[in-house]
This record gives C-alpha cells, sequence and structure tokens, in this order.
C-alpha cells in the first residue's frame, strides 16, 4: 500500500508580453515574461481517487496569469508574483499554497541616432531576472529574486596564487589572468506576512535588482580578484548593506577558463607568460564556485 508524500502542479513555461503606452509621450514600454504556477493543498483525492473535483484545471491557471498581467502591473515581478500567488490560496479555499516562478527577458531600449526610441527594443542576451515567490497559506510570502546568465570577462585585474599544494598539483600560480563567469546571484527576502505587506515595499524590489546588478559589475570590474571566492564574497556583503530586508545571498559563479597556448614549437613564437595574446577558451571542465552569505549572527550553515 503506498501513500501520496507531496503533489504540486500547474501551468508552466505560460509566456507573457504587456505593453504600457504613455499616451502623453507616445513611448510604449515592454515587459515580456515566462511565467510557471504550481498549486499544493488538499488535492490528494485527485492523484489517489481519481477526483476531479479538486483540480483547478492547469487551463484556468493558465488563463488566470492572462488576467492577473492584464488587472495589475507586472513590474516589479515581486510584486505580481505575490499578486498572482495570493489570488488563488484566496480564491480556492482547498488550496494552501501557491508556488509563482518568473523569467523576466530583458527588452532594452533601443538608441536610433543617440536618442532612445519610443517603441524599438534589443534584447541583450541571454540574460534574465527570475523571481521565485512562495504563498504559504498561515505563513506568509518568501520571495526570492535572482540575476540569471550575465555574462562578463576581464582581461586582466586576476590572480590566483598560494592554494594548496600537493601531489595532485599541476597548476601554476598566477598573479595576471584572464576572468570570465556566467552570473547566477539571488538574494532571499525576508518572509513578508502577506500581500498588504509587500505591497508597502514595492519599490524595493527594482531599487535591490538595480544594486545586486551594479554592485556585481563594478566589483567583478573593480576588485584586483585573488579568486573567484574572495570576489564573489565581497559582491555578496554589499549586496546585505544595500537592501536591508535581504537575509541571504546567494553566488553561483562558473569559473570560464581561457588557457594559454604555447606556440614556442613554431619559429620561437613567444605566447605565454607576459608574451600570452592568444589564448584558447575552454568549454568544460570549469570551475564552479558557489556561496551563501547571511548576516553575522545568522551564520549560514557550511
Ligand atoms: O578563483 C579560483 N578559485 C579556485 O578555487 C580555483 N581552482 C582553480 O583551479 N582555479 C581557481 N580559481
Amino acid at each position: 500500500m503506498s501513500s501520496l508524500a507531496a503533489a504540486r502542479y500547474g501551468k508552466d513555461n505560460v509566456r507573457v508580453y504587456k505593453v504600457h503606452r504613455d499616451e502623453k509621450t507616445g513611448v510604449q514600454t515592454v515587459v515580456e515574461m515566462t511565467v510557471c504556477v504550481l498549486l499544493e493543498g488538499d488535492i490528494e483525492t485527485s492523484y489517489t481517487k481519481a477526483d476531479n473535483s479538486v483540480v483547478v484545471a492547469t487551463d484556468s491557471i493558465k488563463n488566470t496569469i492572462y488576467i492577473t498581467a492584464k488587472q495589475h502591473p507586472v513590474t516589479p515581478p515581486e510584486l505580481f508574483g505575490s499578486i498572482l500567488g495570493t489570488h488563488f490560496v484566496e480564491k480556492y479555499s482547498h488550496i494552501h499554497a501557491a508556488h509563482v516562478d518568473i523569467v523576466t527577458h530583458r527588452w532594452e531600449r533601443m538608441s536610433v541616432d543617440g536618442k532612445p526610441h519610443p517603441h524599438s527594443f534589443t534584447k541583450p542576451g541571454s540574460e534574465t531576472r527570475n523571481t521565485k515567490v512562495d504563498v504559504t497559506e498561515g505563513k506568509g510570502i518568501d520571495i526570492n529574486s535572482s540575476i540569471n546568465g550575465l555574462t562578463v570577462l576581464k582581461s586582466t585585474g586576476s590572480q590566483f596564487w598560494g592554494f594548496l599544494r600537493d601531489e595532485y598539483t599541476t597548476l601554476k600560480e598566477t598573479w595576471d589572468r584572464i576572468l570570465s563567469t556566467d552570473v547566477v546571484a539571488n538574494w532571499q527576502w525576508r518572509r513578508f506576512g502577506g500581500l498588504a505587506e509587500v505591497k508597502t515595499h514595492f519599490e524595493k524590489f527594482n531599487a535591490a535588482y538595480d544594486a545586486a546588478r551594479n554592485i556585481t559589475l563594478k566589483t567583478f570590474a573593480e576588485d584586483n580578484s585573488a579568486s573567484v571566492q574572495a570576489t564573489m564574497y565581497k559582491m555578496a556583503d554589499l549586496i546585505l548593506s544595500a537592501a536591508p530586508l535581504v537575509e541571504t545571498v546567494e553566488y553561483s559563479l562558473p569559473n570560464n577558463h581561457y588557457f594559454e597556448v604555447d606556440l614556442s614549437w613554431h619559429k620561437g613564437l613567444k605566447n605565454t607568460g607576459k608574451d600570452a595574446e592568444v589564448y584558447a577558451p575552454q568549454s568544460n571542465p570549469n570551475g564552479l564556485i558557489k556561496c551563501t552569505v547571511g548576516r553575522a549572527g545568522q551564520k549560514a550553515k557550511l
């Protein structure tokens, strides 16, 4: 005899585009998102007894996403996710939690002849702003915000030396190397009591996102990096200072290696050390460095 240990269901990959038209200026602003909503609650019988009476159809969930996008602001995504998740928990008495995942794609306003264009945009790479909102009846709203796929490279200003050396070590120490990564950074907000509380803080979400992105880029560029570990910790520390309602900041950074190519075999061509100009970018394997940084007194479990 078996029993259902956990269950959630909903609609994934709901693609939504919303335009805002400023009638006075003629300037239009667009938002494109991919949304996932999964519900939890007293839905066990739909799995164990073929009882569909407890099922809010995933098609209805998709419709609700469109209607909510029409009737409410879709930015910041933390607020939109809270409005959407709260709807399901309040509307259906047997639904006790809603998990909303939003991927916001970047559309940047086009510059034409040096001027921002009123209604044309470009997509700069695969970077997205991701938001997870968990609305749980009787508990509140947990929000995690993130930057994903922000690819960066610096051609100097990065070192890596003093690491443990033993019979497994071949890596040479370096005082000047290329550093490149695809930034995944996320920050967990302290729990909000409910939608009303999220609304009172709504201006903090875009501010934290802008701060986190700027801190990531500025620290990456300006830090004379001793290692990925040391640089990412500085980034996380600065984000915690900039956003008081954030409890933890997490980074996950691949180390996208660029190897020197020894060309001395060809007519004594010098292309290593201070003479290195041509490098071979590596796809794999890659280092992967992660950390979660909390506030002192709330030490993250290691
Ligand atoms: O910044 C780095 N951290 C490491 O842990 C590591 N390991 C390695 O081989 N290269 C690097 N670089």
